[in-house]
C-alpha cells in the first residue's frame, strides 16, 4: 500500500498495538480525538469521528482504512454507541467512498456474538477439549448495546461494499493484552489476542485482497471457540501466539490460573490498561 493509510484511534490499546510493530511499514495517517501522548513520525489528526467534515479531511489521499475509533467498554450506554460507534463509523465508511479508498478493516467485537456463549455451553466453550466453534457466518447475537453497535459496524460495511464496492473486512477482535493473556479468566484465554498477532493480523487487513469478510481476531490459542480459518484463508493471517503457553496444565483444564507471567509485570487486570 503506497498511499497513507488512516488509523482511527490511533492512542488507543489496538491502536498502540498495531504501531509498535508496523509504524515504520506505512505511511500513516493517525486520527484520535484526544491529541497525542507520545512522540510520532507520523501526521496527526486531531478529529471526532462523529464530525462528518473532519472524518472527509482526514480521508484526503487515503489508500486504506483501520478503523478503531469508538467506545470499546462492553457496558457502554446506547448514546455513547449510537454516536461514537455508529454515527462515527457511518461517517468513515462515507468519507472512505467519497475519497475513493480502496479497503476498510472494521475493529468489531467478540461482543457481537458474545450471547452465543449460553448457560448451557458454558464454561465448557472456553476449554481446549470443546470443539464448538463460531466462525464468523454465523448471525450476530450480541450481548449488549457495545456488541449492537459492533454487528452494526459490520452491517454498515456489507451495505458499503455491496452498493460500492469498498473492500471491507470485519475484525471481531477478542481479548487483547500485553505479554501474557488475561489471569483467572478461561473466557480471555480463549479470545487472547496478543500484541504481535494483533499487528500482524492488521498488516494482513492491508495487503490482503477480499470483498467482504467477517473474521475473528484471536491468537492461535489451544483453548478456542472462535475459528480462525477464515482469517488464514482470506487474510494470510499467520498468528504465533497461543495463550496455553502461559498457562500450566491445571489452568487449561479449566482451574483457577495461577498465571505464567513471564515478564515481570504484575497484570491483574483482564484487559491491557
Ligand atoms: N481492546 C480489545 O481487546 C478490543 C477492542 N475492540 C475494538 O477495537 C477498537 C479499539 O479498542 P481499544 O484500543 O481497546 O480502545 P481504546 O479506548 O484504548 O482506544 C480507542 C481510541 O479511540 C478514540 N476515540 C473514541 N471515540 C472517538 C471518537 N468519537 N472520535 C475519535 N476518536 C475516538 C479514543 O480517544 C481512544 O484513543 C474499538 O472499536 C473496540 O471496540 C474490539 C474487541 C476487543
Ligand atoms: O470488545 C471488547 O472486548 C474485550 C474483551 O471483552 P471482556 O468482556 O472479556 O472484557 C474488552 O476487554 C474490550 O474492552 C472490548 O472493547
Amino acid at each position: 500500500m503506497d498511499d497513507p493509510v488512516l488509523l482511527t484511534g490511533a492512542e488507543g490499546r489496538v491502536g498502540q498495538a498495531i504501531l509498535s510493530d508496523l509504524s515504520a511499514e506505512y505511511e500513516w495517517r493517525l486520527l484520535d480525538r484526544d491529541p497525542p501522548t507520545r512522540d510520532t513520525d507520523h501526521e496527526f489528526v486531531v478529529a471526532d469521528i462523529t464530525d462528518e467534515e473532519a472524518v472527509r479531511e482526514a480521508m484526503d489521499g487515503v489508500g486504506a482504512v483501520v478503523h478503531l475509533a469508538g467506545d470499546p467498554r462492553p457496558e457502554a450506554p446506547w448514546n455513547s454507541v449510537l454516536t461514537n460507534n455508529i454515527d462515527g463509523t457511518r461517517n468513515v465508511f462515507e468519507a472512505a467512498i467519497d475519497a475513493g479508498v480502496e479497503k476498510v478493516a472494521f475493529a468489531s467485537s467478540n461482543h457481537a456474538v458474545g450471547a452465543y456463549e449460553t448457560d448451557e455451553r458454558t464454561p465448557e466453550m472456553y476449554r481446549r477439549d470443546d470443539d464448538y466453534r463460531l466462525d464468523g457466518t454465523e448471525f450476530p447475537r450480541p450481548s449488549n448495546l457495545y456488541g449492537v453497535s459492533k454487528a452494526t459496524g459490520e452491517v454498515l460495511g456489507r451495505y458499503y461494499h455491496d452498493e460500492y464496492d469498498l473492500s471491507v473486512v470485519c475484525v471481531r477482535i477478542g481479548n487483547l493484552t500485553k505479554n501474557h493473556p488475561p489471569k483467572d479468566y478461561e473466557r480471555g484465554q480463549a479470545m487472547w489476542l496478543s500484541h504481535r498477532d494483533c499487528a500482524h493480523l492488521f498488516d494482513r487487513c492491508i495487503r490482503a485482497d477480499y470483498d467482504f469478510e467477517i473474521v475473528y481476531g484471536i491468537s492461535d490459542n489451544d483453548r478456542k471457540y472462535y475459528s480462525i480459518e477464515r482469517t488464514k484463508e482470506v487474510l494470510g493471517y499467520d498468528p504465533q501466539d497461543n495463550s496455553a503457553e502461559f498457562a500450566d496444565d491445571e489452568t487449561e483444564n479449566g482451574d483457577e490460573a495461577e498465571n505464567a507471567d513471564d515478564t515481570g509485570n504484575a497484570a491483574e487486570s483482564q484487559t491491557d490498561d
